[in-house]
């Protein structure tokens, strides 16, 4: 149903220069599917997300590339037509933060009833029950549809902007980072109601996050990005189990498994790479204890392993080398990668 084919998006600075917060990513999400996008802060997770969505920051743009919707190259449709055709009815958001997505000044049913005023035609009383029924189903009380949004908590807020993504009964849906603010429980809880309501409502989804262990549970496919490429995209299975890109395999060390005791959570070293000034060959480089001189000079190209297995790494053939190494501490600590490495003791 998405297809992203070579999406760049730049952010132009003041001082003539250009972020590459997105550069050169294909990705197709099927639908009925979760896809999880995964990476460090500042990897371009949201940036594509809005770039989809069009709610760039004003300074953002995107210079190349086709986000094809179901046969509709999104990047070629006006202003207008996007937010008539597209915006809420056909693509929705839940925002990282939900009390920013609700007016202060009206209350929650107010807002959903409104926005679906505004792309259907249906009368006030229709659209009330509408908005109740998604509170039901969230596990909200419906008697709470007039009350203002500071009087939700964090997780019924984050549950009333699920209600609101889902009121115009969209295709797709993209979940940035929607749980980073609640504890884990709630947390838990409202990614399962995103799947449930996933399976009922027959949408797609793309969940980004940079917590592999969120997205192992609900996802279905995992895309990994590193500096405005995705490189890594597999069923989640592959991702979590048999990795083939170095930073997916240290992405997996630096989060705890639940199911194995005395873990030490390994952080990769270094920083991610400048945006501004990229250079050539494989922006992991840096920070990755396997790179060879071919890494820091040539750019990898995607390479399929499997079936829809892709992976942009020059030594991904190596996997079983490269999965039994990267378990130990000492690999990412070698003085050759770039960086000093600060390692956890999980059971501190
Ligand atoms: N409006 C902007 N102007 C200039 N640079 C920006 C702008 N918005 C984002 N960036 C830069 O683009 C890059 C990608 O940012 P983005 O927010 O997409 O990453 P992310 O992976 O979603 O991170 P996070 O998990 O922190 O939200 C970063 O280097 C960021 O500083």
């Amino acid at each position: 149903m998405l297809e992203l084919t070579d999406l760049h998006v730049e952010y132009e600075m003041e001082d003539g220069g250009s972020v590459k917060a997105v550069n050169g990513v294909s990705i197709s999400l099927e639908e009925d599917k979760i896809l999880g996008l995964i990476g460090e802060s500042g990897s371009g997770k949201s940036t594509l997300a809005k770039a989809i969505i069009r709610l760039l920051a004003k300074n953002g743009h995107v210079p190349e590339g086709e986000i094809d919707y179901k046969g509709t190259d999104l990047t070629e449709l006006s202003d207008r037509a996007f937010r008539k055709e597209m915006r809420w009815d056909e693509i929705s958001m839940v925002p990282q933060n939900a009390m920013n997505g609700f007016d202060p000044v009206y209350t929650v049913g107010d807002q959903i009833v409104q926005a679906i005023r505004t792309h259907e035609d249906v009368s006030k009383a229709d659209a009330r029950e509408r908005a109740r029924e998604l509170f039901e189903q969230l596990g909200i009380d419906p008697g709470r549809i007039d009350d203002y949004p500071h009087q939700f908590s964090g997780g019924m807020a984050q549950r009333a902007m699920i209600a609101l993504a889902l009121c115009l009964d969209p295709s797709l849906i993209i979940a940035d980072e929607p749980t980073t603010a609640l504890d884990v429980v709630i947390q838990d809880r409202i990614l399962q109601t995103l799947r449930d309501l996933q399976t009922e409502f027959q949408s797609s989804i793309i969940l980004i996050t940079h917590d592999i262990s969120v997205v192992s549970d609900i996802c279905d496919d995992i895309a990994v990005m590193y500096g405005g490429r995705v490189v890594e995209h597999a069923d989640v299975g592959t991702i979590i189990k048999e990795p083939r890109h170095p930073y997916t395999l240290g992405l997996r060390n630096a989060f705890p498994d639940i199911e194995e005791d005395d873990q030490d959570l390994i952080s990769i070293p270094g920083t991610p790479p400048d945006l501004v000034d990229l250079e050539e060959g494989c922006g992991f480089a840096p920070r990755c204890p396997f790179a060879t001189d071919e890494c820091w000079d040539v750019t990898p190209e995607p390479t399929e392993y499997d079936d829809g297995h892709i992976v942009e790494c020059h030594r991904a053939d190596e996997q079983e080398l490269l999965t039994e190494k990267a378990k130990q501490k000492e690999t990412w600590m070698d003085d050759e990668t770039d960086a000093a490495l600060q390692v956890e003791e999980a059971n501190d």
